[in-house]
């Protein structure tokens, strides 16, 4: 590809430049980026990643690929604004939550069209991500487009309407993560430890725990029966999250989220 367009330059844009220009996956220079009107963020990411500027709309007319990365509530005025100047060879890759394929279609006509639900964690190459594809999607176009989503992180194929758990899970999961840890941070420090060590110690278990899951072909309930003497300070600590409902909690967190993308899909 020889040039690819971000409509919309936040953080999830930032975080797929990031990724590809670390990984050396996608030449900088041959992404262009655009927003409604902050230029200051546009000349920053120029000056960080090495990408360019896009001058005026009318230029997208010859991109390869327009990656859509406004925020949902500004995807048809964003599509309507670029509408008029978009190439009959261009194809789409959207990152909007909810908002489907038939919406692009309707709004930016036939052509290929992939939606992908990633994660802020493609700036490190760590992202984990769900991508599905109208029928307009060629293989070679598939496979180039996995090719580009695994160099920043984990992709999974999945059929369009299950992008809305994908948002709920994976999407917006690194916010629940970090959440955790403020979590852990606040109680670490009301019991006695300060809040650098807590945060050090907190950030080791949780990666330690994840490559655990990762390389060990062990279920996570097994894993935690090891941890878990009875009698012990990890019973204890489990009764007090199945007292206070953490099952419940976690899923009322999943089915809110989800149930928002499937909101947000009817522009609600
Ligand atoms: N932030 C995240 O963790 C993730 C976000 N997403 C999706 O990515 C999209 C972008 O999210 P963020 O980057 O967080 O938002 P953001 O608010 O950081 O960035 C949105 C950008 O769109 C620009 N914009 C708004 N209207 C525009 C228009 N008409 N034309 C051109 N540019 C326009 C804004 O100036 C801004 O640069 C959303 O649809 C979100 O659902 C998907 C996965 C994760
Ligand atoms: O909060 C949001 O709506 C977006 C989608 C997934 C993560 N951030």
């Amino acid at each position: 590809m020889k040039k690819i367009v971000f409509i919309g330059a936040g953080s999830m844009a930032e975080a797929m430049i990031g990724g590809w220009v670390k990984k050396e996956c996608v030449q900088a220079n041959k992404i262009y980026v655009t927003n409604r009107s902050d230029y200051t963020r546009l000349m920053y990411l120029k000056d960080t990643y090495g990408v360019q500027v896009l001058e005026k709309l009318a230029d997208i007319e010859d991109a390869d690929l327009l990656i859509l990365a406004v925020k949902p509530k500004d995807a048809v005025a964003a599509m309507q604004s670029i509408a008029p100047y978009i190439g009959d060879h261009t194809a789409i890759l959207s990152v909007l939550a909810g908002i489907s394929i038939k919406t692009i279609e309707k709004g930016l006509y036939a052509r290929p069209i992939a939606r992908v639900m990633p994660n802020t964690s493609a700036t490190i190459g760590m992202s984990a991500s769900g991508i599905a594809f109208n029928t307009r999607v060629s293989a070679q176009q598939k496979k180039l487009y996995l090719q580009m989503l695994s160099a920043i992180g984990l992709v999974v194929e999945v059929e369009e309407d299950k992008l809305h758990a994908v948002t709920a899970l994976s999407g917006s999961g690194p916010a629940y993560i970090y959440y955790l840890i403020e979590a852990f941070e606040k109680v670490g420090t009301e019991i006695g430890l300060p809040k650098e060590v807590v945060r050090q110690l907190m950030i080791q278990t949780l990666a330690g725990s994840a490559s655990m899951l990762q390389s060990i072909d062990e279920e996570p309930n097994a894993l935690r029966r090891k941890v878990t003497s009875p009698g012990g300070t990890t019973e204890a600590g489990i009764r007090a999250l199945e007292a206070h409902h953490f099952n419940e909690t976690i899923s009322a967190c999943i089915k809110s989220a989800e149930q928002r993308s499937r909101e947000l899909a009817k522009g609600v």
